[in-house]
């Protein structure tokens, strides 16, 4: 736990399956800084600093083009309302398109999360402190119990 962060006083931490999922892959990218020139995430850690940067902005691009071929999928679909019978094949391919995009859009997102916890883990910012950055934002109702903050002189507020 990084000394920027605390979990409030007699509040137990939460579990769940994407904070383990999440834990299990930052201590992965985090044991690759010793793993050698055969690794990808040890390149990224440790090559010239713009390679894991150009990744986030790419894998970025990539969700939001994924996002609009979803888009453009459901807009078709939406053409054909009240015509399915008509075009019932029409309909089914452009379903089958916008449910294709929307695996594409998860893929992408699953590059960018990847991708953002190599810059994070390159630059010192462990999950937990992460998370507290999340968690810092959210409102007391929201917030899960027992979860981690950031203590008051590390909460930027924005420019
Ligand atoms: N989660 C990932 C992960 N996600 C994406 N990538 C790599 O990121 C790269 C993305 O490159 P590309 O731009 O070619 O993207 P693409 O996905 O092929 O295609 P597009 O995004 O262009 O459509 C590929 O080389 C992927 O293998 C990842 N590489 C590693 N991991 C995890 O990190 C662990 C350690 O990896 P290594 O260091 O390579 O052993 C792995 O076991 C995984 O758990």
């Amino acid at each position: 736990m990084s000394d920027k962060t605390y979990i409030p006083e007699g509040e137990q931490a939460p579990a769940s399956q994407i904070g383990a999922t999440l834990e299990a892959l930052a201590g992965t990218i985090h044991a690759r800084r010793e793993a050698g020139e055969g690794s990808y995430t040890f390149r990224l850690l440790t090559g010239n600093a713009d390679s894991p940067l150009k990744k986030v902005v790419e894998e970025s691009n990539e969700v939001a083009l994924a996002a609009k071929d979803v888009e453009a999928a459901k807009i078709m679909l939406a053409g054909l309302a009240g015509h399915e019978g008509s075009y019932a094949g029409m309909a089914d391919a452009f379903a089958a398109k916008a449910d294709a995009a929307c695996d594409h859009l998860r893929y992408e997102a699953a590059d960018v999360v990847y991708h953002l916890l190599v810059v994070l883990e390159r630059y010192g910012i462990g999950i937990d402190e992460f998370a507290a950055e999340l968690n810092n934002r959210m409102t007391d109702e929201e917030r899960p119990q027992g979860a981690i903050r950031l203590h008051e002189e590390h909460v930027k507020r924005g420019k």
